[in-house]
């Protein structure tokens, strides 16, 4: 299982610090969620912020974008240094032409579904996705309750498209991870679980071994 960092739940008064405190806990990836006040009720950071804290480490930056218009502001993000850029299907963006663009910029593209979205929405577009987000949260805010339904979603994708790339995000603990490895989750994202944990580390670890767990 990849763990991928949600520096939602980070001090935001030290980004790089919490940046280099990811890397060395051993996070795969950091998770960075971009929200901007329409598409889900809370903001936070855009391209500027992601591009700062870009020199501190060389894991791949996992950015969740859940904003309404990924197509125009895709560019700035790729260029702020983004390796994975995930957008939803519920976006006004037309899919296939924001597919491209991530593509062109040389980066993976991900397609995020809500709670409420079938798997079946991202179906037209598995050929050219690296990965499919299934939230197990409402997006727009960290430290809620994990939502064990979505696993049937994450289910159906795997036997859309084994070789996919399937993350989840939202509510995981040592608990929820396995529940994820059961159903053939490949990434979890994880913000409280990590950051408000006394040590991110071991965190990580526990996540790992009982995703390892649950799989058996
Ligand atoms: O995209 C989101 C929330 O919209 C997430 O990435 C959260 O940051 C996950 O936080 P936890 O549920 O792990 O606290
Ligand atoms: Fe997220």
């Amino acid at each position: 299982m990849l763990i991928s960092s949600s520096m939602l739940a980070s001090d935001f008064s030290k980004l790089s610090d919490e940046i280099i405190r990811m890397d060395i806990s051993g996070a795969d990836w950091i998770h960075l969620d971009v929200m901007d006040g329409h598409f889900v009720p809370n903001l936070t950071f855009g391209p500027p912020v992601i591009a700062a804290m870009r020199p501190f480490t060389d894991k791949p930056f996992d950015v969740h974008l859940m904003i309404d218009e990924p197509l125009r502001y895709a560019p700035e993000f790729l260029k702020a240094g983004a390796d994975l850029v995930t957008f939803h299907a519920e976006s006004s963006s037309d899919p296939d032409k924001t597919i491209e663009l991530i593509l062109s910029g040389g980066a993976k593209p991900a397609m995020a579904v809500k709670p409420g979205t079938p798997a079946r929405a991202v179906f037209p577009y598995l050929d050219r996705l690296f990965m499919v987000l299934v939230m197990t949260v409402e997006p727009g805010f960290g430290g809620q309750k994990f939502m064990p339904d979505m696993m049937e979603k994450v289910k159906e994708l795997k036997r859309a498209k084994p070789d996919l790339l399937v993350q989840v995000d939202g509510g995981i603990n040592s608990e929820t991870v396995a529940e994820a490895a059961r159903a053939g989750v490949d990434v979890c994202v994880a913000g409280t679980g990590i950051f408000k944990a006394p040590d991110a580390a071991q965190a990580i670890r526990e996540l790992k071994a009982a995703a390892g767990a649950g799989r058996e």
